[in-house]
């Protein structure tokens, strides 16, 4: 039986939106090294950022008909995640329900199968991160899960869940976990900011973080005059 969850609870909006200035790298590295779904979702349009809650939707191969159902669903500040039951290229969204996402309050798709129309996804600035761009059409058959939690691109994301997006991929941050991910997020994104200043002034890495030079010589590295 497929099943629509209308009772989500999602991630307090502002807590999901600090992620976006983050973003995924710092993120990511920020819980563990882990959260990030396949490289294979590619970022449609270069400069977009965007982090918000994880508006799921399951769709069978070839099929966008919960995509419809799912635009129902949404409420302001969420993020459309859309796996396929078994793999499928085909282009399951464009201009039309972008237009109705963005009406809705979506901030953008994730979505591991195709998508089209992408000169216009474009121009109306949605943000899309796909497997593919295929023209192919999909048709309206097949019911399947909405708001339940899915697999999309390796990661097990669950409805209300934090998604981060930018030109770096895209990282799934579970609920319960976010205000502690959103901490050490913080945390060494200012340290990275330190660096940054002492780099910029010309000190070395290699100085500035010191067991980078002195853990060489004990991994065997050795300099030379030859
Ligand atoms: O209608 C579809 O099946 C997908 C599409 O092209 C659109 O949303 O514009
Ligand atoms: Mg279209």
């Amino acid at each position: 039986m497929a099943r629509v969850n209308t009772n989500v609870v999602r991630t307090e909006r502002s807590l999901a939106a600090a992620f976006a200035e983050l973003g995924v790298a710092t993120v990511h590295e920020a819980q563990g090294r882990s959260g990030l779904l396949h490289h294979r979702l590619t970022p449609r349009n270069p400069g977009a950022a965007v982090s918000g809650t994880a508006l799921t939707c399951e769709v069978p191969p070839g099929d966008n008909w919960m995509i419809h159902v799912a635009l129902e669903q949404a409420q302001p500040g969420d993020i459309l995640v859309v796996s396929p039951t078994s793999p499928c290229d085909d282009g399951y969204f464009g201009d039309l329900l972008a237009t109705s996402a963005t009406a809705r309050g979506i901030q953008g798709l994730i979505i591991d199968a195709g998508v089209r129309d992408i000169r216009i996804l474009r121009a109306m600035n949605f943000p899309v991160w796909s497997k593919t761009i295929s023209a192919h059409g999909t048709v309206k058959e097949t019911v399947a899960d909405v708001q339940a939690p899915l697999v999309c691109a390796g990661q097990l994301i669950h409805p209300g869940d934090v998604i981060v997006a930018d030109d770096d991929g895209v990282c799934v941050v579970g609920r319960a976990s976010a205000s502690t991910v959103l901490e050490a997020a913080q945390a060494r994104a200012d340290a990275e900011e330190h660096k940054r200043r002492l780099y910029a002034s010309g000190r070395l890495s290699l100085d500035v973080s010191p067991h980078l030079r002195s853990d060489l010589e004990r991994k065997g590295l050795h300099y030379v005059s030859a």
